[in-house]
């Protein structure tokens, strides 16, 4: 466990202006937030902070925008149900530096909360850019990380920042990295891993290392239809990334050389609408239909990975296995959690599981109150499982 200051070490702050990151990249569907866990878990890192009268300024990024500004990524959808979870006013600025934050801030009274504006609305957020950064801390006299779920990015809010402020992490980090070396410090064997969700890219990489700490990977969602073109398999119009398709064959052998199973589904839902109650059927894996998309892994494929969670004596789980959020596609999703559920209360299985979708999947299967240890983070969660020291961690310690 790295060490590094908490909120247990900051003193006489009534007045001062702290930068607190967190993650509000919540669930959102038609506007509205359907999933308000990453909210509760900085509830208290913000309440506390308020309550000691420090001058409360929240950073966040929201989705990952591509060219500036977009108003569907504005974190003032947010803010309402922020207020609602803290119970409390906070005010919004509709830029995350210059004059529009400045002003903001100056307004503040003490114990005050006030969210700025989308992070990566500006370039230099992603980039760790010196200046972007320097134009943040212009607003704060301290630095609090409680993103535990965005620590896997070394960006200016969540990794630049605390070179150029006294930096403190907040109760969820720290919380969120007992609980994991808690749970899978020396996890029992069989581990299994599900890895699932749409963030191909950014998580692939990561599999090649997951692999070597992991006895079988069971491969859903958008990533199995990535490792399934690799193979050769025809995936119509699936969520895909070909141009991953050498990188999938390399864990592929990297899983046979390290022992580790590597499952993929073996029929598929498919619909040519993503949309609720679309028209579906279930077909094999290998007679995918061209104009056809695979949405959800069929009930074959649901019974291998039943039997994959009854193997294990430790299920590690990010990334739901279809689209979950529309009906019927959250089936297999649906019944993997509450098999994973029924096996831990039965005694016979730590289930953790993380992601800010994979959360909202557990909570709509009724699933997440069993489970062993739920993180709010699935990137970064499993970035930490692979043995990496993340950098919005390490910076922290001073490394
Ligand atoms: N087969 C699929 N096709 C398209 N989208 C999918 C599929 N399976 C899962 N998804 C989507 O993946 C998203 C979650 O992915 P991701 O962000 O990687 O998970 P998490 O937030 O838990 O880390 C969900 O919005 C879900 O609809
Ligand atoms: O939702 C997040 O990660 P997750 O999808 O791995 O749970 C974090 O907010 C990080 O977002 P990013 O993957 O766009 O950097």
């Amino acid at each position: 466990m790295p060490a590094f200051k908490t909120l247990d070490d900051l003193s006489g702050i009534a007045g001062k202006r702290v930068l607190v990151r967190v993650d509000l990249n919540v669930p959102v569907k038609d506007g509205k937030v359907t999933d308000t866990t990453r909210i509760e878990r900085v509830a208290p890192t913000i309440l506390e902070l308020s309550k000691k009268g420090a001058k409360v300024v929240l950073l966040a990024h929201f989705g990952r925008p591509k060219e500036g500004p977009s108003p569907d990524l504005s974190l003032s959808l947010i803010a309402p149900d922020v207020s609602k979870v803290l119970g409390k006013p906070v005010a919004t600025a509709s830029d995350s530096i210059g004059e529009a934050a400045a002003s903001a801030v100056a307004g503040m009274k003490d114990g005050d909360i006030l969210l700025l504006e989308n992070t990566r609305f500006h370039k230099g957020e992603e980039k760790n850019d010196a200046e972007f950064t320097k134009a943040l801390a212009a607003n704060g006299d301290i630095y609090v990380n409680d993103a535990f779920s965005a620590a896997h990015r070394a960006h200016a809010s969540t990794e630049g920042l605390a070179h150029l402020l006294p930096a403190y992490a907040g109760r969820t980090m720290q919380q969120e990295l007992e609980a994991l070396e808690k749970g899978l410090g020396s996890p029992a064997r069989p581990v299994v891993a599900i890895v699932g969700g749409a963030k191909v890219s950014t998580k692939i990489d990561l599999l090649m290392n997951l692999v070597k700490k992991v006895d079988a990977l069971v491969i859903g969602g958008g990533m199995a239809n990535t490792f399934l073109a690799a193979r050769g398999t025809n995936v119509g119009k699936s969520l895909c990334e070909h141009d991953l398709g050498e990188t999938a064959k390399q864990i592929m052998i990297e899983a046979a050389t390290a022992g580790c199973a590597i499952i993929l589904p073996e029929d598929g839902v498919v619909a040519r609408e993503f949309k609720a109650g679309a028209a579906n059927q279930t077909v094999d894996i290998n007679a995918i239909p061209e104009d056809a998309m695979v949405l959800d892994v069929g009930p074959k494929s649901v019974e291998v990975v039943k039997a994959w969670i009854e193997r294990a004596q430790t299920l590690v789980w990010n990334g739901p296995l279809g689209a979950f959020e529309i009906e019927p596609f959250d089936k297999a999703t649906v019944a993997a959690a509450k098999y994973a559920a029924e096996r831990t209360k039965a005694g016979k299985l730590t289930s953790v599981a993380g992601g800010g979708d994979t959360v909202s999947a557990l909570n709509h299967a009724g699933a997440a109150d069993d489970f062993s240890y739920v993180s709010t983070a699935g990137g970064a969660f499993l970035e930490w499982m692979e043995g990496k020291i993340l950098p919005g961690v390490a910076v922290l310690s001073g490394k």
